[in-house]
């Protein structure tokens, strides 16, 4: 068999990456350096992969789910000794024997599984990190970024964009229409680069899972103004004292408050709850 008659297979997201330039843009943003040792997820035919070993690097290891691919790619980069292939699921795949000597996690990721993918590999929130990536270059869909992306008073903005912006550098680099992709997929996809935070520069983990709980209850109820939900968590009498003392608009709804205004209200609350102990 060779890559030509290989049956694509559209439950693993099977999206081939033909447009060159963009080929070429992720291995510039990728900055590649001879200590680089990159983990590729789902290289498909090998595209990318061919790209980012066309530069001196320390290694890559790719995780390829559809087993009639292994033959082929391992046929194809013989003659590549920084090259290394695992057939396996990436989500269930365990990294620990390399996961400290991964410095940049490429791919065109399968779209189906976008956002277990970012959990293991960005991070989140709450959660102490044991990854040391840092570079994470995903081309993923263009919906997710703008909804990563968002500000407060951005209709996209949500729990997520809190979330991944607390955790993560984050930069779009550029979208990328279907008509790059074979067969092309129904949307447009965005080339995104993640320069996930060290721990040191993450807020205190107690702070960071208060956060994570404050966003969950308050974008359950994203029509709801934040007076009306944190009475779960809040008396009538904390709501309108912090009301009054913080410079957080209560009646906001939660997609019109900044990061560092969550970062106070978690801080505030935690104050609070500690008092009550
Ligand atoms: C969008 S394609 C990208 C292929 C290639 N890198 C390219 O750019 O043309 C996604 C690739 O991920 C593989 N894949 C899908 N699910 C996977 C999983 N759970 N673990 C590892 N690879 C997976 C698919 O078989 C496919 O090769």
């Amino acid at each position: 068999m060779n890559f030509k008659n290989h049956h694509q297979k559209k439950r693993f997201g099977q999206h081939w990456l033909v447009n060159n330039l963009i080929l070429e843009k992720i291995k510039e943003v990728a900055e590649l350096e001879e200590k680089d040792f990159i983990l590729e997820i789902g290289p498909g035919r090998g595209a990318l992969t061919s790209k980012l070993l066309d530069s001196k690097i320390s290694r890559l290891h790719a995780i390829e789910l559809d087993e009639d691919l292994i033959d082929l790619l391992n046929n194809k980069f013989r003659n590549d000794k920084n090259f290394s292939l695992q057939q396996g699921d990436i989500l269930s795949t365990n990294l620990d024997s390399i996961n400290k000597k991964i410095t940049k996690v490429i791919a065109n990721i399968p779209y189906n599984i976008t956002g277990p993918i970012l959990d293991i590999f960005v991070g989140r929130l709450g959660i102490i990190s044991k990854n040391n990536y840092n570079k994470i270059i995903f081309l993923m869909q263009k919906d997710v970024v703008d909804r990563i992306l968002a500000k407060d008073g951005n209709t996209n903005a949500g729990a997520m964009s809190v979330r991944m912006q607390l955790i993560s550098n984050i930069r779009r680099i550029c979208d990328v229409p279907p008509s790059s992709f074979d067969p092309p997929p129904k949307v447009f996809s965005t080339l995104v680069v993640f320069e996930p935070l060290r721990p040191e520069m993450r807020l205190d983990i107690k702070l960071e899972k208060y956060l994570d709980k404050l966003l969950r209850i308050s974008f359950n109820s994203r029509r709801k103004m934040i007076r009306n939900t944190l009475n779960s968590i809040l008396s009538a009498e904390e709501i309108e004292k912090l009301s009054e003392s913080s410079q957080i608009c209560f009646n906001s709804r939660p997609q019109d408050i900044s990061i560092n205004k969550w970062i106070k209200l978690a801080e505030a609350c935690i104050k609070i709850t500690n008092k009550n102990q």
